[in-house]
């Protein structure tokens, strides 16, 4: 398939700590890519310098030809690069169904008319329930965030990116801090995601990496040291070295 998003040169130092260094990656649409790495080897900071919550002191960001890099984080969002974040940012007084429904108005430039007025409005609502039930969600559509399990609360960040349109997706660990009880519906949810949608998913959980990704690729102190299949990551030297010097567990790229 032809790309759909590129980054080139991305680079970013705090102080004098070098986090990002000349990083350059290519996306075609409908790509499920793993970006994985040792604690603190700069993914995070990758996802915030391509969704633009921080600038890059060097380097393009490119979303279907056109570079973005000097446009703030919602501008980008509009552009369809949506990403979700480690820890949830969700309201626990309000339900899944609020949550996404001011999502699909704030998109279609309609938030400030907020719930009062949406009620009656069958497009917004259908579109609504069709992405709470993509992500599993209808049963719960109607309780408030703080009751519902974690792993759903993980699941409505994502119907909530679906709302914004994407073209990229970028998922900073999904299953973090979820229970492995809950873990397969993160999964099924992920492997449910729109086909043509480019997907860049960060993740520890190498079962969920293999699982999931068609194509990994390995960052270690800001730079990229790896890219390439699955099946392949675990056999790399580079890779199996950059891990032993965090893990004790080999397993972890095993
Ligand atoms: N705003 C900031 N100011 C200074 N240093 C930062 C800032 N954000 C991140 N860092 C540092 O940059 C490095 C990379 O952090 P980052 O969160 O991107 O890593 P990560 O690969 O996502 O790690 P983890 O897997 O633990 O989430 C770390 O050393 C971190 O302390």
């Amino acid at each position: 398939m032809s790309e759909l998003f590129r980054v080139e040169g991305l680079t970013k130092s705090f102080g004098g700590l070098a986090v990002s260094r000349n990083i350059s990656l290519a996306m075609p649409a409908g790509e499920r890519l793993a970006l994985i790495g040792p604690n603190g080897a700069g993914k995070t900071t990758f996802v915030n310098l391509v969704t633009g919550q921080i600038k890059p002191s060097a380097g393009r960001v490119v979303l279907n030809g056109d570079d973005v890099t000097d446009l703030g984080a919602v501008r980008r969002v509009r552009k369809g690069l949506v990403r979700t974040f480690q820890v949830t940012r969700l309201f626990s007084d309000m339900t899944p169904e609020e949550h996404v429904t001011l999502t699909v108005l704030q998109r279609e430039g309609r938030a400030s008319r907020i719930l009062s007025r949406f009620t009656g409005d069958s497009t917004v609502a259908d579109e609504v329930h069709g992405l709470l039930g993509a992500l599993g969600l209808v049963e719960v559509a109607r309780r408030k965030v703080g009751e519902i399990a974690y792993g759903q609360q993980r699941l409505l960040e994502i119907a909530i990116a679906l709302a914004l349109k994407p073209k990229v997706l970028l998922l900073d660990e999904p299953a973090a801090g979820v229970p492995s009880s809950e873990t397969p519906r993160i999964e099924q949810a992920l492997e449910r995601l729109p086909p043509s949608l480019a997907v860049l998913m960060i993740e520890h959980d190498m079962d969920l990496v293999f699982r999931f990704a068609k194509r990994v690729v390995v960052l270690a102190a800001g730079e990229i040291i790896f890219e390439g299949l699955p099946f392949e990551v675990a056999a790399n030297d580079k890779v199996r070295e950059a891990y032993l010097g965090n893990y004790a567990n080999a397993r972890s790229v095993a």
